[in-house]
């Protein structure tokens, strides 16, 4: 069996009485993508930096590549590992050039992968100037540039799109994509989910330190037993007056049907069988939704507790 290029045992850390991260179980594969999503304070940051090893774990165990990320010998495998911080910040003064050379010979890279880096990120035209000068996505890029250096097999992105245009947005994707089609496997939070699902291959929602769930987006969905939103066109007041469609039409909109998945096959073959149906939109619950699910759930169980 491979070594997972991350393994957390029960994993948690406290500070004072506070659980930053209660207790978490999970395995990172080689050129897989984990999206970390939660609220502010939700331990996401926590469980990055006890990836990193700048954290050591209160209980549990952490495992990078094999090793405990905080102890000496797992020196070598830190230039494997690149990092987006949330807050970046760097050294003012000195060029945009400069300070990633800085950055990238530290990693043991020369200043060529330095420039290539800073053309990839689309900074080029900025690379001599200095860092006190730049915008505020202008640093998000040096930062993700510096993150980038040397094809990490591990990447920890912090809030990565955070000040990013359109654009550089999607350039960013596809640097993801291409990392992992390399082999690179990628931590990443975002408060911003849409755009974010199509690039995860699994996501991780967290709740004051607590795991709430964990799969991909169709294991969580199928487990949240989400409805799928159908949408048929053409019919008037058909499904109002249907047995059986009636039963699903949505509370806002009466050629809406919000359908549970095991009924969506049903649902479609009755409504291809009206003549007069024009279109039918299918759409399944987006990660937006699920994850508002899994907070409203663990809301939830909350207050039942206090009441109780
Ligand atoms: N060094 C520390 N000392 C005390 N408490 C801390 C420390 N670091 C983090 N915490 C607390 O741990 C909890 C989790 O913080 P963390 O930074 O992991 O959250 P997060 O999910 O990254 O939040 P955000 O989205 O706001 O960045 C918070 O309640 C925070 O106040």
């Amino acid at each position: 069996m491979t070594t997972p290029i991350v393994s957390l045992t029960d994993a948690g850390k406290s500070y004072n009485k506070l659980d930053a991260l209660q207790s978490v179980t999970m395995t990172l594969g080689e050129g897989e993508v984990l999206g970390l999503f939660g609220h502010n304070g939700a331990g996401k940051t926590t469980m990055m930096k006890l990836i990193l090893g700048v954290i050591s774990p209160s209980r549990g165990q952490v495992a990078v590549m094999g090793m405990a990320p905080d102890s000496k010998e797992a020196w070598h495998c830190r230039t494997k590992v690149g990092y987006l911080p949330e807050n970046v910040s760097f050294y003012e003064q000195l060029t945009g050039l400069e300070v990633l050379t800085y950055f990238a010979k530290l990693k043991g890279f020369n200043k060529k992968q330095a420039i290539d880096l800073l053309e990839q990120v689309g900074i080029t035209h900025a690379m001599k100037r200095q860092v006190k000068t730049y915008s505020k996505g202008m640093r998000q890029r040096l930062g993700l540039a510096q993150a980038f250096i040397g094809e990490p097999k591990l990447l920890l992105l912090d809030e990565p799109t955070v000040g990013l245009d359109p654009i550089a947005t999607g350039d960013f994707y596809r640097t993801v994509d291409q990392l992992k089609s390399q082999g690179s496997s990628v931590i990443l939070c975002s408060h911003v989910l849409p755009g974010v699902e199509q690039h995860i291959d699994r996501a991780m929602i967290l709740s004051s330190g607590q795991l709430l769930a964990m799969g991909s987006l169709a294991e969580l969905r199928h487990q949240a037993a989400l409805p799928v939103e159908i949408k048929a066109h053409g019919l008037n007041g058909a499904i109002a007056s249907h047995d059986h469609l009636a039963n699903f039409i949505s509370p806002v909109c009466s050629q809406t049907l919000n359908v549970p998945e095991a009924e969506k096959i049903s649902v479609l073959k009755t409504l291809l069988g009206f003549d007069n149906i024009e279109d039918i939109h299918v759409e399944s619950a987006n990660l937006e939704q699920v994850y508002q699910h899994y907070l409203a759930l663990h809301a939830q169980k909350q207050q039942a507790k206090g009441q109780s």
